[in-house]
């Protein structure tokens, strides 16, 4: 995919890459070189102003090799460095590496000794597993990572951090906590994708002079989603357009209880530009909310005597469908087999892009409802509710988030967003995109309501589903990033309502 998306690489696209490169003439002992020296710089660069001593893990590997060159630009520009090495019978270019370190008379160290060595460290460079491993970290290994995170000093990891599988994010057992990593060439999957991404720290790619040649066959899997791979795929409005052609979009949710729900997602329909909103609720709540939503127009709905739409409420959603181009459903519409029922009858008979999220997501696992859908769907769960879609637990799906939302992307041949600090976007055929405008303010109760009505205008104004997902996605993650800037307040007084007042601009970044 060449839409200027940022690079995110498996490390095996990395290892191609690498391969290409020594083919076209650059050896690999110069990238680890590159690689290397520039990580210095950049520490350098952050910390060597404090002067810190310096402890440097490193593996029997390539990324040993990588802290090799660090310790060694480390003692050359004056820091106390010590080496603490798993292997010392090395060959190839860790072991030019190393070499060259015990020539400088940097200690080098056994790894037993890794305690007492962190008593004196200010800062830690963990070179041990980089993107050579994946599985589970062996017991030797696996100590010594718990020895470095419980040390509690400023962690530098090189590449990935170790314990992180490169190529998903998974973690099996330990992983070292950074406070930075800094990824040669490209992002690795793994400082994206949490849980790996948690243990990354800040993520600071660092050039090897790779050539553009040496990527040219590589059509990465993932792609990380930003402004710039955004900019220009939301459609305008043109002279000739009115408020049906600008985009309009059916919601479906709340409940005599839940009304709060609809709210939201109706007004971020309305704030990420579409023409008209209809908002279908249960009856008894209709006119609280023909009060509350100046702009929308609102149908009440039969219910049931919980106050949840019954499965008669299927008329007039089909009626008002009719006059749609986009359907959000679930935000609040309650649980059970009369919802179910309507929601069938609304992905069966109902030809246009529907996004299905919360209370329809978890009514809608285990049927096929969305599978033997053609028109296209979005479904924007967050774990517990994937979880339920795949028939496993949460846990299962924040241990495996890759591919727990490929899965559920290809078995339902639909789009799938996953909530989270890295929302990631899977649909077949096309790269996984993982967001980069998240921010922990948006952990708070309704804003995924706010995401849905977003993702829903940006269907209704003729986005293919997997645009709007990254692009809703992207300006809703930058919503609460521009209330953080502006306000200066604390990430956790963010409700749900204030990303309202932020997605014009957001989505103005993205035009
Ligand atoms: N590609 C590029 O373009 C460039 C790559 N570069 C760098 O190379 C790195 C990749 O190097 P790589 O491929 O040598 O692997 P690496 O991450 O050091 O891991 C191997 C070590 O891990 C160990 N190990 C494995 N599994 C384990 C387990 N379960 N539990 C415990 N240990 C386990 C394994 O031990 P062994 O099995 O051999 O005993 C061996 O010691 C990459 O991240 C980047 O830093 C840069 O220099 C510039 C350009
Ligand atoms: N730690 C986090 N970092 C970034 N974003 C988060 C985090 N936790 C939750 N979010 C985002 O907040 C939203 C919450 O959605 P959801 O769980 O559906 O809430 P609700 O149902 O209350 O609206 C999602 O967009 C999700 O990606
Ligand atoms: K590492």
């Amino acid at each position: 995919m060449n839409d200027g998306s940022a690079r995110l690489y498996t490390s095996s696209e990395m290892s191609r890459a690498d391969g290409n490169a020594q083919e076209l003439g650059i050896p690999g002992g110069v990238l680890m070189e590159r690689a290397g020296a520039g990580m210095a710089r950049e520490i350098l660069a952050r910390f060597g102003g404090e002067r810190p001593n310096v402890l440097v893990l490193a593996g029997g590997g390539n990324n040993g090799g990588d802290g090799f060159v660090i310790a060694r630009e480390l003692h050359r520009a004056g820091h106390e460095v010590r080496v603490a090495a798993t292997k010392r019978d090395l060959s190839g270019d860790p072991k030019v590496n190393l070499d060259a370190v015990l020539n400088l008379g940097v200690p080098v160290h056994d790894p037993e000794s890794l305690k007492e060595l962190l008593e004196g460290t200010d800062l830690i460079v963990d070179a041990l597993l980089g993107t050579g491993f994946s599985g589970e970290v062996r017991e030797r290994e696996a100590a010594l990572i718990r020895t470095l995170n419980d040390a509690g000093a400023a962690t530098v990891s090189v590449d990935i951090p170790s314990g992180v599988d490169g190529s998903t994010g998974e973690v099996h057992g330990e992983a070292v906590r950074a406070d930075l990593t800094l990824c040669a060439h490209a992002v690795k999957v793994g400082c994206a994708v949490s849980p790996g991404k948690d243990h990354a720290g800040e993520v600071v790619t660092v050039g090897i002079g790779l050539p553009e040649e040496a990527e040219r066959d590589i059509e990465p899997a993932l792609v990380l989603t930003d402004a710039r791979s955004l900019r220009g795929s939301i459609p305008r409005l043109s002279g000739e357009s009115h408020k049906y052609s600008a985009g309009a979009v059916l919601v479906l949710a709340g409940s005599r209880t839940v009304t709060g729900a609809s709210v939201l997602s109706v007004e971020g329909a309305q704030r990420a530009g579409c023409g008209i909103v209809f908002l279908a609720v249960p009856e008894s709540v209709a006119p609280a909310l023909d009060l509350r939503l100046t702009e929308a127009l609102i149908y009440g709905l039969p219910e049931d005597g919980e106050g949840h739409p019954a499965p008669e409420a299927l008329e007039v959603v089909l009626e008002k469908a009719g006059r749609a181009s986009a359907v959000v459903a679930g935000p609040g519409i309650g649980i059970g087999d009369a919802q179910r029922r309507l929601l069938e009858g609304l992905l069966r008979l109902v030809e246009l892009p529907v996004l299905l999220d919360a209370d329809a997501l978890t009514n809608l696992a285990g049927t096929d409802a969305v599978a033997r859908r053609s028109a296209p769907t979005v479904l924007t769960p967050h774990a517990g509710e994937l979880g339920r879609l795949l028939g496993v637990g949460a846990g299962e799906v924040t241990a495996h988030r890759l591919r727990s939302a490929t899965e559920a992307a290809e078995r339902n041949g639909c789009t799938v967003l996953l909530k989270g600090g890295d929302t990631l976007v899977a649909q077949g055929g096309r790269p996984t995109s993982v967001n980069t405008s998240g921010t922990v303010a948006l952990a708070t109760a309704g804003t995924g309501d706010v995401l849905s009505g977003v993702i829903g205008a940006l269907l209704s104004r003729g986005m293919d589903p997997y645009e709007a997902a990254r692009a809703g996605a992207w300006a809703h993650g930058r919503a609460a990033g521009l209330w953080l800037d502006a306000t200066g307040w604390p990430a956790e007084s963010l409700i749900a309502t204030d990303l309202l007042d932020w997605l014009p601009r957001a989505i103005g970044e993205l035009l």
